[in-house]
């Protein structure tokens, strides 16, 4: 108690230590007015002398974050960046130095390939060690939200790089993965978890019991990226549930992750000491998963190692696995692990988003419907699908014009990712409408509000028509090719998602194999789904009843 009480600071006796303390006692008031006075210059600086102070938008973003923080932690963004343009117009100003823009000039000013910031060489050695200090000084086009993606002990994912000499050396040594040739000789293994869902969904539409395809669309993706990159199906489909809660964590993670990267700090608040220990102690099952996940990942991708592919076909796991290393050495057990999780973050609710959007448009224009299963049924009948009980491939389903035309349509309409793709001007600034940007501002675009622009898509771009999609002269074929050019879905430029084979694969064959087998009917007329948008817009409860057709 009494050494204890010598390192009591006596306030009464001023000394080394206590005067500062008093000092600061007895200006506390100028202190705080001296912030307050601050904090009051810089809103006047913000509304008045910041370079995109004449851009429009709402009063708060116009000086704090905090208006767009709210509406992304809320999850409403989907509606909030519509009205937003609605509003302010096609440029509008989102946070102090954040500019939200529907302009199809702009688009390729900002994403279009070549025009990035001053590019910086870095080696993968000195980019490694030097990470942190190196972001807090190089100059990026990719903004710094995308900082908030680097994932605590694992190797960089290119996702995460806003480095471009880097992001570009780690996408290379993936890219053939990803090619339309190799998805294609996968097929198999995405036909077999799609045989899997089929049956499950015969025995549901036996028996009458609804199901949520808010649930089960994502355990068919979940499976089917499983099976490509992580040597196997985890049984989602075959479990019916989440398994190990895989799918709650990596929701809860990636509402984090996209909130925080505008949250001063970041994701240091959650990847520190003190709140891993208080997660790991306290925290329930879904704030754990990843971690087990994580573990099992390191044993699937150890084991393939050791006892090479055997029997299965070539998948994206054993490329990983083969190639190069940074700086050509041979990969690392990380490595392969990394790329085997973007793809599990980015790959299977994107693709489950985009089969939804499909069946609820689907349900939502009941006209469609026996248009597109005519077209379907008739390309099995033709292919000869029907006499030897085979399933339509990719490559038959996407020649078919309607369905094509009906899954751009949804994907145009409800896009995966709907929060703002946030890019810096090249050097020099860009010129959005009448606004000159300079290039220390962010600035980008949401595909919800880009794929609804009507300079682009026609004055009736809120509107589901999947014929804007169709031509029948060469005219209106250019008119549909520009109009291709200019979706940004899977986003746009040297970004672009590296996926996208794999997606458009993924939900032509569900679309086409599912309404030929079954009819669907909401659950709840009255109720299509929730909407929840956390960088990815995602449909919850959306509940039908199934109906089999064959
Ligand atoms: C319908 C499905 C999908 C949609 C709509 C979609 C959309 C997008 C968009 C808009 C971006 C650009 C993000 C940005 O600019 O920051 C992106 C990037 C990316 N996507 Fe996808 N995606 C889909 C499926 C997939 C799949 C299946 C995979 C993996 C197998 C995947 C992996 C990635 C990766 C790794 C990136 C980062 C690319 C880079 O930074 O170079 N995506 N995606």
């Amino acid at each position: 108690m009494a050494i204890l009480g010598t390192f009591l600071i006596d306030l009464d006796r001023p000394g080394l230590f206590t005067a500062p303390i008093l000092f600061v006692k007895s200006n506390i008031h100028v202190l705080f007015t001296g912030l307050a006075l601050l904090y009051l210059a810089q809103i006047i600086y913000y509304l008045s002398l910041h370079p995109p102070h004449k851009i429009p938008g709402p009063f708060l973003a116009r000086f704090s974050g905090i208006w767009k923080n709210v509406r992304y932690f809320r999850s409403t963004w989907h509606n909030d960046v519509l009205e937003l343009h609605e509003e302010y117009g096609p440029v509008v100003r989102i946070a102090p130095n954040e500019v939200s823009f529907v302009d199809a000039k702009a688009l390729g000013a900002i994403y279009g390939h070549g025009t990035t910031a001053k590019k910086v060489r870095e080696t993968f050695h000195s980019s490694f060690v030097l990470y942190r200090q190196r972001m807090l000084t190089l100059r990026h086009p990719q903004s710094k939200w995308y900082r908030t993606w680097f994932i605590p002990d694992m190797q960089r994912s290119f996702f995460a790089s806003q480095d471009v000499m880097i992001h570009r050396a780690l996408r290379s040594r993936v890219s053939a993965a990803y090619s339309m040739t190799s998805i294609l000789a996968m097929e198999p293994y995405i036909q077999e978890v799609a045989d899997k869902t089929w049956a499950k969904f015969r025995g549901f539409a036996d028996s009458g019991q609804a199901i949520d395809f808010g649930e089960w669309i994502p355990y068919f993706t979940f499976d089917v990226v499983g099976q490509l990159s992580l040597g196997g199906e985890i049984g989602f489909v075959e479990q019916e549930e989440d398994v190990d809660d895989i799918i709650s964590s990596i929701h809860i993670g990636f509402y984090m992750m996209a909130n925080m990267g505008n949250v001063p700090l970041q994701m240091f608040w959650l990847n520190n000491s003190v709140t891993k220990f208080l997660v790991e102690r306290f925290g329930n099952a879904k704030l754990n998963a990843f971690q087990g996940f994580l573990k099992w990942l390191e044993q699937r991708v150890r084991d393939r190692m050791k006892y090479g592919l055997g029997t299965r076909r070539r998948d994206m796991l054993q490329h990983f696995i083969e190639m190069k290393g940074i700086q050509g050495r041979p990969t690392e057990v990380g490595d392969a692990m990394i790329e085997g999780v973007n793809i599990l973050g980015a790959g299977a609710d994107t693709t489950s988003i985009g089969i939804l959007a499909v069946l609820g448009d689907l349900i939502l224009h009941p006209e469609i419907m026996p248009r597109l299963q005519a077209e379907v049924d008739q390309a099995y009948k033709d292919l000869g699908h029907k006499e030897k009980q085979t399933e339509i491939s990719f490559k038959e389903a996407s020649a078919l014009p309607y369905l094509a035309a009906v899954i751009k349509e949804s994907m145009r309409l409800h896009p995966s990712i709907q929060y703002q793709l946030p890019r810096h001007p090249a050097e020099g600034g860009v010129v959005i409408g009448p606004y000159q940007i300079p290039s220390s501002a962010e600035v980008g675009i949401s595909p919800r509000s880009m794929n609804r622009c009507k300079e682009i898509f026609g004055p009736d771009a809120n509107e589901f028509r999947p014929s804007r999609w169709q031509f029948s002269n060469e005219k209106e074929e250019e008119a549909v090719k520009e109009m291709s050019r200019l979706l940004t879905t899977f986003g746009m430029g040297s970004r672009v998602c590296v996926g996208q084979n794999l997606a458009l694969v993924e939900v032509h064959k569900f679309i086409a194999q599912f309404i030929h087998k079954f009819d669907m009917k909401l659950a709840d007329p009255q109720k299509l789904w929730t909407t929840r948008t956390q960088w990815f817009s995602m449909q919850y409860d959306f509940n039908v009843r199934l109906e089999a057709r064959q």
